[in-house]
This record gives C-alpha cells, sequence and structure tokens, in this order.
C-alpha cells in the first residue's frame, strides 16, 4: 500500500483548510473519516520545520537532533562526552514535539522533499495523531510528520540500545563486584531486560494505531515475549528470594561475627542442634565448637556422654565435658559440706583438767565474743549469726545421741569430771550465743589435739608387757594386731573379757560435723537392725567420744578381696566362684530383706567369720524408707569399681524446704546387684567389668551406655567360662536397674543350681533312648520332648 492510500492519510488532506478552527478538536473527532486524501499527488510544500531540517547546521531544532545522535554515536569519546540521561532523551522528545507542534501550527509548514523520502513509517506516536486529528487535509505537514516520525522512532531506538548498553554497563561494574552472587546479577539483567522490553512495548503500544495486520501480529509476538520473559523473570525472582531466605537464615543462626569468647554454650548449642546438612554450614559448625566456652557450658541432668548425644558433639570434646561434669560434681559436694557445715554449732573443742582452766577459757571466750562484737568490719559473720538461731536445736540434737547405751549420757558424765567440765564450757558458749543472738559472735577457737599425744585417753599402754589397752564403755580390749583399715577407719583384733577375740574398729571423725556423726548414727542403728542375722557382722558394743567411735563387733578371718587376691594365681576355679558369689548373695539377700541398701558393696566388705561370709561397713548404707525403692543421696559416694551407673549419674534437685538446688544420686536395691555382678565378674575374669579405665575414665566408662561390657567365652588363661556364670552376669549388669535381678532371683538360676549326673546315669539314659526307639520303630518329635520333659523334671532324683 502506497503511503498515500493510506486512508488516514485521505482524510487529513481533505480537511486541511479547516486546521485553523479545528486545532482544538481531537483526532478521534476524525479517526473514522472516509479516505479522502487519496487523490492527493503533489509533493507537500517544505515547512518551516522542514527547512529547518535541511539545514543541518543552521536550525536549532536539527541542531539539537543531530547533536543528541551525534552525542549518542560518540559517547565514548576521548573528549569525555557523556551518555544523554533518559531525562536528556526525554527533553530532547518534548522539545522536539514543541518544534513540531510549531510547525504543524504553522499555515506554510510543506515540504516536498519529505514527500519523497516517507516510506513504510506504520507506527505514529499518538502526539501525532492528535496533531494530524487537529490538522486534517494536509498532506504536506502530513509526509512532514511521517518523517518526524521516523525521526523520533529512530531516536526511541537509539535510547532502547542506550539503556541497553547502560544496563549491561552496570551489569557488568555488578558482576566484577560480586561474581559470587550470579542469581542477583541475572535478576537485575532479567530485570533490565523487563524495563526495557515493556518500555518499548508502551511506547509502541501508545503509538499503535492499530490499523495494520502486521502490527498487530507483531504486538503479538512481543506480547508473548514480553510474557515469556515476565515468566522467566517472575522463576528467577523467586529462586533468587529462596537463596536470600537461605542465606538469610543461616546468618541469624549463626549471628554476625564473634570472637571466639563471646560464643557461650546455648547459642554452639543451637548452632550445632539445628545445622543443617549442607557443606558451608558444616565448616560453620565446625568453627563454632571449636570456639566453644567450656566454662558456660550448663551440663544440667546429662552425663557427658548424654550431653555429646544431644548436642551432636564429637568425642573429641569428651575430656573437656568430662573435666566440667566432675568439677561441677566436685564443687556440687563441696557446696553441700560446707552448708552442713554451716548448720554445725560452733563449740570449743578444747581438753580440760580442772576448773581453773574452764574459767580462764570462758573469759577468753567472752572477751573474743566481745572483740567481735565491736569490729564492726568483721567479714563473714552473718552466716555465723543466721546459723545461731538453729543452735539451741542442732545441740539438742547433738546431745541426744546415745552414744553409749550401757550408761545414760549424764550418769556418764557426772562420774566423768573431764566431760563434765567439757558440758559446762559447751553449755556457756551457748549462753553466749542466745544472749548475742542477733549479734555477730567471734568462732572460738579450735585447738587441735597436739602430735606428741599418741593415744586416746581411752587408749592406754598399762605396762610395758602388755598391748595397749582400749576402754570402751569401761571394758578393756587388749589390741592384738591391726586387720584392716578404712577411709578414717582402724579394725584391730583385740582381746576382750574372758579373752574373747572380737573386731574393735576405731573411727577418727570432726566431732562438729553433724553429718559424719549422722553417718555413724545410721550405720549403729543399720547394725542394731540387723541384730542377730548370720550374714550380718555382729555389733556387741559402741561408744562415741569426742571426735572417736569404738565398735566392737564379731571378728572376721579374712575379707574376700584378700580371698580373691591369693585366687588370682591359680587358675579359674568354677565350684570355688559358684560358692563364694552364692554366700555374697545370701549376705545381700539378708540386708535386702531388712529394706536396707547397702550401697558401697566391694569384696573388702566381705568377711569370713569362723567360715561363713558375712557382710560389714554400713557406712553409707541407708534404709530404704516405706513404700520406696530408692534411696536419694546428696554425696557421689561408693567405690568407683563397683558403682552403679545410675549412682554415678546426677540429677538436680531443688530441695522443697530450703529452696536450695543441688545434685542428688539414686541408688537402691538394684544398684547392690550390679555391684554383685562386678565382683562376679572379677572372680572369673580377675577385674572388675572397667577396671581397663583409669582414674575419671573409668566414672565415665560407667555412665556411658555406648561403653559395652564384654563377657568372653574364655578368660585371659584360656580357661572356659561357663554359659551359665555369663549369663548370669548379664543379668545383674543391665544398665537399666529395672531389668537387674533381685538377690532372689539370682539364687534361683541355673549357675547356682547345677545339675550334676553320673556317668552311668548318662548310659543308662541313652542306652534306655535306643532300646526305645527300635520297639516302637517310630517316635514323633512330640513323643521326643515328652520324654525329654519327664527326664528333666526326674533329674533331682540322679543327682550325685
Ligand atoms: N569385723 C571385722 N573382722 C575382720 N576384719 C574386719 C572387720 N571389719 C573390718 N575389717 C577389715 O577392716 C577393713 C576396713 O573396715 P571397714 O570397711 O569397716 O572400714 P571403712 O572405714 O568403712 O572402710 P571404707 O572407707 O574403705 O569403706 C575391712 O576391709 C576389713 O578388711
Amino acid at each position: 500500500m502506497s503511503r498515500y492510500s493510506h486512508p488516514s492519510r485521505t482524510r487529513l488532506s481533505m480537511t486541511q483548510q479547516n486546521v485553523q478552527d479545528d486545532k482544538t478538536k481531537t483526532g478521534t473527532m476524525y479517526g473514522n473519516d472516509s479516505d479522502e486524501d487519496e487523490n492527493v499527488i503533489d509533493p507537500p510544500k517544505l515547512s518551516k520545520f522542514g527547512s529547518a531540517l535541511l539545514n543541518e547546521h543552521n536550525s536549532t531544532t536539527f541542531t539539537k537532533f543531530q547533536h543528541f545522535r551525534h552525542g549518542y554515536n560518540h559517547t565514548h569519546t576521548s573528549n569525555g562526552t557523556k551518555f544523554p540521561t533518559n531525562n536528556k532523551i526525554r527533553r530532547t522528545f518534548s522539545e522536539l514535539d514543541e518544534s513540531i507542534n510549531q510547525e504543524i501550527s504553522s499555515p506554510t509548514s510543506s515540504s516536498s522533499i519529505f514527500a519523497n523520502t516517507i516510506n513504510q513509517t506504520s507506527i505514529r506516536p499518538t502526539s501525532m495523531t492528535t496533531l494530524q486529528s487537529n490538522h486534517t487535509g494536509s498532506s504536506h505537514l502530513n509526509s512532514g510528520m511521517d518523517t518526524l516520525q521516523r525521526m523520533k522512532q529512530s531516536m526511541m531506538r537509539d535510547e532502547t540500545a542506550l539503556s541497553e548498553k547502560i544496563l549491561e554497563r552496570r551489569n557488568n561494574r555488578r558482576i566484577s563486584r560480586t561474581s559470587s552472587n550470579h542469581s542477583t546479577m541475572n535478576l537485575d539483567l532479567s530485570n533490565a531486560k523487563e524495563i526495557e522490553l515493556s518500555g518499548t512495548i508502551s511506547t509502541i503500544n501508545n503509538n499503535n494505531p492499530m490499523t495494520t495486520t502486521n502490527t498487530s501480529e507483531s504486538f503479538r509476538r512481543i506480547k508473548t515475549l514480553q510474557q515469556n520473559l515476565k515468566a522467566e523473570v517472575t522463576s528467577k525472582n523467586i529462586e533468587r528470594r529462596s537463596k536470600l531466605f537461605l542465606n538469610k537464615k543461616r546468618m541469624s543462626r549463626l549471628g554476625p561475627a564473634k570472637r571466639a569468647s563471646e560464643i557461650i554454650g546455648s547459642e554452639i548449642d543451637d548452632a550445632l542442634v539445628n545445622s543443617e546438612k549442607t557443606n558451608d554450614q558444616v565448616d560453620i559448625t565446625n568453627e563454632s565448637k571449636q570456639t566453644i566456652d567450656y566454662s558456660n557450658i550448663d551440663l544440667g541432668d546429662l552425663n557427658p556422654f548424654q550431653y555429646i548425644k544431644k548436642h551432636n558433639l564429637p568425642a573429641t570434646e569428651l575430656p573437656q565435658i568430662s573435666e566440667i561434669y566432675f568439677k561441677n560434681q566436685k564443687e556440687g559436694n563441696r557446696a553441700n559440706a560446707i552448708r552442713k557445715r554451716s548448720l554445725t554449732p560452733v563449740i570449743a573443742r578444747k581438753k580440760f583438767s580442772n576448773n581453773d582452766n574452764i574459767n580462764r577459757d570462758i573469759r577468753r571466750s567472752k572477751t573474743e565474743s566481745n572483740t567481735a562484737l565491736n569490729n564492726k568490719e568483721n567479714v563473714g559473720l552473718s552466716t555465723i549469726d543466721h546459723n545461731v538461731d538453729r543452735l539451741p536445736k542442732k545441740r539438742e540434737a547433738l546431745t541426744n545421741i546415745q552414744v553409749n547405751k550401757k550408761e545414760p549420757e549424764f550418769k556418764r558424765m557426772k562420774s566423768d569430771p573431764e566431760q563434765l567440765n567439757q558440758m559446762v564450757v559447751q553449755e556457756e558458749v551457748k549462753i553466749g550465743h542466745d544472749s548475742h543472738k542477733t549479734k555477730p559472735v567471734k568462732k572460738v577457737e579450735i585447738q587441735e589435739p597436739t602430735a606428741s599425744k599418741r593415744y586416746h585417753r581411752h587408749e592406754t599402754v598399762q605396762d610395758s608387757n602388755r598391748n595397749p589397752i582400749i576402754l570402751v564403755n569401761d571394758t578393756e580390749y587388749e589390741k592384738i594386731e591391726l586387720l584392716g583399715r578404712g577411709g578414717s577407719s582402724k579394725v584391730y583384733k583385740v582381746k576382750g573379757p574372758s579373752k574373747k577375740v572380737y573386731a574393735l574398729k576405731r573411727v577418727s571423725f570432726d566431732e562438729f560435723d553433724d553429718s559424719s556423726i549422722d553417718g555413724f548414727k545410721g550405720e549403729i542403728a543399720l547394725l542394731e537392725k540387723l541384730r542377730n542375722k548370720d550374714r550380718v557382722v555382729q555389733l556387741f558394743d559402741y561408744e562415741m567420744s569426742s571426735g572417736v567411735l569404738y565398735l566392737i563387733m564379731e571378728c572376721g578371718d579374712y575379707d574376700l578381696s584378700f580371698i580373691l587376691n591369693q585366687k588370682l594365681k591359680v587358675p579359674i576355679d568354677i565350684e570355688f566362684i559358684r560358692y563364694y558369689a552364692r554366700e555374697m548373695i545370701k549376705c545381700v539377700n539378708v540386708v535386702h530383706d531388712a529394706d536396707i541398701v547397702h550401697s558401697d558393696l566391694k569384696p573388702a566388705n566381705f568377711v569370713f567369720v569362723k567360715g561363713m561370709l558375712k557382710i560389714i561397713d554400713f557406712g553409707i548404707a541407708n534404709a530404704v524408707p516405706d513404700h520406696t525403692v530408692n534411696i536419694y543421696r546428696e554425696t557421689q559416694i561408693g567405690t568407683p569399681n563397683y558403682m552403679a551407673p545410675e549412682a554415678l549419674v546426677a540429677m538436680n534437685y531443688t530441695n522443697d524446704n530450703s529452696g536450695q538446688t543441688g545434685n542428688r544420686w539414686k541408688v537402691g536395691k538394684p544398684s547392690d546387684v550390679w555391684s554383685i555382678g562386678c565382683i562376679i565378674y572379677q572372680m572369673v575374669y580377675g577385674k572388675p567389668p572397667y577396671a581397663g579405665f583409669q582414674g575419671q575414665n573409668r566414672l565415665l566408662a560407667i555412665m556411658n551406655p555406648e561403653v559395652k561390657i564384654m563377657y568372653p567365652d574364655k578368660t585371659s588363661k584360656d580357661e572356659v567360662v561357663p554359659r551359665s556364670v555369663i549369663d548370669l552376669m548379664k543379668d545383674c549388669l543391665h544398665r537399666d536397674p529395672n531389668k537387674r535381678l533381685t538377690t532372689n532371683e539370682m539364687l534361683q538360676t541355673q549357675f547356682f543350681n547345677p545339675i550334676m549326673v553320673s556317668e552311668s546315669f548318662i548310659r543308662n539314659l541313652i542306652k534306655n533312648a535306643v532300646y526305645f526307639g527300635c520297639e516302637q520303630g517310630e517316635v514323633s518329635d512330640g513323643k521326643i520332648d515328652d520324654l525329654a520333659d519327664d527326664v528333666i523334671s526326674r533329674l533331682g532324683e540322679f543327682k550325685i
């Protein structure tokens, strides 16, 4: 189609004379008119604007236009010409439009040159359409406008290309800055494309008169392209956002960069617990681990293994965490001891020989108390003051201890002037406390016994030909030999009245330590409870004097520890194990039947008295409270080799009365069963299950469920270990206390009830079985089972 055959052009020519009048009318008013311009063939006259355009160097508009193009084409010249900005471009366009308007409004505007150069431009800007509408009938003007349109479109293309280049350059710069962030870069490029494209399309849309099919098709294509691009960009956006989210999540988990010391346990815990399995995160996690501040780790109820497992820490962290664990436990024990001690009344520990001494000490005590009162800066007195209120109560408890069952305490003190004196002093101190109830009182000095004093007042050497004599409740006991020693005790073989032999246990203790006194009181009470039980060493007499406890007991010959050490040198003797293990279980059974948990079972705490094994040392034993099965200890005590896991793993608790928190350990009868299992293990394999671990590691191994106990079929000397004893050990050494056998059940196991038959019995049994089979011809499996059951049930009859 020729440019002039275009209907809109025809219409424009027809209405040319009305331009001036219809200047204000809109283009749409005429848009649907007939093709009146069809016959216009004369070239359009040159308008002022057209002339100006021809005169490149003199026309301001054209100069601007050329300058713009020139400027664009030479953006990168060395003279520093810059890219026109979008604003500049827009300004140029508006100036151009203005010039066109001016041109259009001029009655003489036309140009034949433009008519010759007009060709297939099909897109006209809206402004042009408007202008055309306002100036219908002017073919000159029409062709001039078309030329301008082309030029403007060319400029638009230039603008698009320019924008593209600018964006490209920007993106290049961004790439070099953040070469790693490809997703961001791609997004920007996509956005740029999208913006650019939509800009172009909107321009096209704006300019689209919707008059040709080609145009519609190209628009559709562009539209499709735009949609595709949009979809692509959207998906890239989503991808980028999700990547950003991941980064953010990671950052928020790890927090900002910190010094190693700032990372405290909880943060590490979070980081470790929440860590995901991506490579970089694993690296970061490892980094975090390297900076663990162990001093801030709170293990709570967990033992080191549980802690490591919970927080997914590597095994290499175990030593440090164990160290903290044991340190915490030590501190807990110490705090308990201090707390108990702080409740103990302060009493002078002195020996007085006469009244003068008493008076002198009372005077000194009073003077010291007054000095303390005057000393306002005396530190730590508030603690003492705080405890003063509890003193009478505690003292009452102390004086109520029946340390001598033969005579009432007061009667004894009356007969003993020295003790009486001491009681007077104690009373004086007590009065002093009472009178200054709310005032600070200085601790009365504790005088340690002199080193030169070799014997307690109960212990004397009467003449050089006799052994030392120990008086217990005024009964003389002559020392024969030392049988053994414990943590704070010595046990002597002594000769008592009628030359009878006894074991005398002498225990030294801090007489002002309530917990010690309570412990001894408890031991005495339990031994009294177990009086006449043949498996428990009998207690005949006892006396608690100042700082010393004497116990007169049945005397044993050896303890089990000694015997086991002897047996180490000879091959395994399964009958020996069976016998001693059963004896041992019988001892513990008696104790458990009395609802007492021993808590410190070990070979040294079983002694043979006239050939019968008996149990000793109830120092840390406890009676299980009614309707319960466990005892809760505030101190971790026992002998590591034989201690059950539950006796080692502390539990946090809060005291209901005082509100104080601390650790405690749960022990029960199954804890004793564990210890028995360890002793049997020692009998079989020569050492307890965890003896291979040294020191602290042993405790850790016992606590660690991952450290399994091995039960080899043969000993280190290649001796066969019977299956029945292995089963018994396994049933005692379950980590779960509830799965362990009771002492009664242990005694019922096959190991302690072996079936022994003679050789002839076996021969007869086989012979009878073969004959029976021959007679029957065929014997079913069920019949064989019945026969076997019958024989087994009657085995007791055939025992040898
Ligand atoms: N009645 C007794 N007959 C023979 N020996 C005994 C008797 N009582 C204790 N012994 C010996 O003395 C040792 C220490 O005794 P005991 O265990 O009662 O003291 P302890 O201070 O409670 O010891 P630990 O602190 O180790 O538990 C025992 O291992 C044992 O060898």
